[in-house]
């Protein structure tokens, strides 16, 4: 089991969008390219991964949804979307549903 959060990620995907222009940064050449470019990513990678997932190998898609979840983090960061903003849409959902106290029982 890897410790490693989207959380970590988001923070990473942070740093680097505000890397130096001295440095050789992915992340920072997709951010300065603007939302269309991160949008454009976004969508290329959610339709690799919904083939994966249709018919691809467990590896394949593996692969593919770490792309997606690092280009949608790129994106939240180029519209200044926070991660967390996008977890209490999600908490809120799970509240909603009643589904909130069964999973901290659970933990
Ligand atoms: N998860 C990724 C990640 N996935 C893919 N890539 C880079 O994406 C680039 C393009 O890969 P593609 O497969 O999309 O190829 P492509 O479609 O021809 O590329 P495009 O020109 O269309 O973008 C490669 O250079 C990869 O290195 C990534 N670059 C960075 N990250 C994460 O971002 C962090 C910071 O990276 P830098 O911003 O480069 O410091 C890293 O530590 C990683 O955690």
């Amino acid at each position: 089991m890897t410790g490693f959060t989207l959380d970590d990620l988001a923070r990473i995907v942070a740093q680097r969008a505000d890397a130096s222009t001295a440095e050789k940064s992915y992340t920072r050449s997709l951010v300065e390219a603007g939302p269309a470019r991160c949008a454009k990513k976004l969508g290329e990678e959610g339709v690799e991964a919904a083939l994966a997932t249709a018919s691809g190998t467990k590896v394949e898609l593996v692969a593919e949804a770490a792309d997606v979840l690092y280009h949608l983090l790129v994106a939240l960061r180029v519209r200044e979307v926070d991660l967390v903003e996008v977890m209490a849409e999600l908490e809120r959902r799970t509240v909603q549903s009643g589904h909130a106290e069964k999973a901290s029982r659970e933990r």
